[in-house]
């Protein structure tokens, strides 16, 4: 099915409209190959045009500012301080225990270069297509503050070095597991993004793949069944996040041309489901991980521990099942942002008992 199906859905108050994109757009340029670097103008359903200015880097200090603020929002900053809270916990886990803030700080440098290059690459290839929704054309690429080669130098010098300090510092394991991350997010899913809706679960394996640097970085191996449950947890926590975030954005992402679960199936009931079951998912990976050891009792309270930290996404989840508005969907995206924390700070703390 085609996101144009969601466009004719007289509930969402756009059917029938197209995109009043700019002539440049369709005909000058094709998608995911820009030949300028000119910036793009973003004409919203609203009909509001945001064409953004380039600034001229080489001309004083608050430019050079500027020039960082571009070159660290193009690596998706937010994504990637979340992705090092997630590293900080498998080291842990790994390790049994604390594990020193020297290699441990070698480790989030060098996770944060290789995802922060991640970003970039898919914020490099999606510069054109990131003109059509108002949450992404204000980014440095479509605004044309920032020129595609120099963003692609950046991208690709960090993804180099923090491959390079992964191998060197941890070994080969942590490092082909970045490598293979990176790949996976730039070439895997960010095309399947305008092509079919399973780019969810393509992003949801890459985007829970770095739970095994750290994991491999501190001791553990691609064998053992934790570092899998702990990518099954961040796994299964991707569908409630961006269920949430597909029906905020479902508008955007139909128009734009991007293929999600709330554009093909308008009604978020199957947005609704898939969060409700990843919910589910992330406890049931949980459990056995608060079973580290034979001692029951510690077990048995972190078991309880983690269903209390999952149950708020949980509810939002069913909430968000049985009605399906921006609101509920709000609460459910804020919830998936505090209950990954919480239920992996439970899961490190039952390796200190
Ligand atoms: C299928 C996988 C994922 C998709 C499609 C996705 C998509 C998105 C999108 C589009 C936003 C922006 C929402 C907005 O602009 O309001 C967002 C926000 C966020 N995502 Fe994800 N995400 C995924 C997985 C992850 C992973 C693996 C992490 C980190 C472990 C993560 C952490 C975050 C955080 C912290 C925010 C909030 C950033 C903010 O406040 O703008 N996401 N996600
Ligand atoms: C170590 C390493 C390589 C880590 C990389 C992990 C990583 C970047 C995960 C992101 C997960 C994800 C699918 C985000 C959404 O991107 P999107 O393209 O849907 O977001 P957008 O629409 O805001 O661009």
């Amino acid at each position: 099915m085609s996101s144009n199906l969601f466009l004719a859905e007289p509930a969402l108050e756009v059917a029938g409209q197209k995109s009043k994109l700019g002539p440049s757009l369709g005909s000058e340029r094709t998608l995911g190959r820009l030949e300028a670097d000119e910036p793009c103008q973003a004409v919203y359903a609203s009909g509001t045009v945001a064409t953004p200015i380039p600034v001229d880097y080489s001309v004083d200090a608050t430019d050079e500012a500027k020039l960082i603020s571009d070159l660290i929002q193009l690596t998706k900053p937010r994504i990637v301080v979340m992705i090092l809270v997630t590293t900080v916990a498998t080291s842990m886990i790994a390790a049994g225990g604390w594990v020193s803030i020297g290699p441990l700080m070698l480790l989030l440098i060098a996770t944060a270069l290789v995802a922060g290059s991640a970003g970039g690459a898919n914020q490099i290839w999606e510069r054109v297509i990131d003109c059509r929704m108002a949450r992404t054309a204000t980014r440095p690429l479509p605004s044309s503050r920032l020129s595609t080669g120099l963003a692609t130098a950046f991208t690709a010098s960090i993804g180099t070095l923090g491959t390079a300090l992964l191998w060197m510092g941890f070994g080969f394991e942590p490092a082909a597991v970045g490598l293979a991350t990176w790949i996976l997010y730039v070439f895997a899913y960010t095309p399947m993004k305008t092509r079919t809706s399973w780019n969810t679960t393509m992003g949801a394996v890459a985007g829970a793949l770095p739970m095994l640097i750290g994991y491999t970085a501190f001791g553990g191996t691609l064998q053992d069944p934790t570092g899998w449950l702990l990518f099954g947890v961040l796994a299964a926590w991707q569908y409630p996040h961006f269920m949430a975030i597909a029906w905020l954005y479902r508008r955007q992402y139909a128009e734009a041309g991007f293929c999600m679960t709330t554009t093909v199936e308008p009604k978020g009931i199957s947005a609704g489901l898939q969060s409700v079951i990843g919910s589910l998912a992330v406890a049931l990976c949980s459990v056995p991980l608060c079973f580290p050891s034979q001692s029951l009792l510690p077990s048995v309270l972190a078991t309880l521990a983690v269903i209390a930290a999952t149950f708020p996404m949980f509810r939002a989840s069913v909430r968000f099942l049985i009605e399906r508005n921006d609101v509920t969907a709000r609460r459910l995206l804020r919830s998936s942002l505090l209950v990954l924390p919480a239920v992996l700070a439970v899961v490190t703390t039952r390796m200190f008992w």
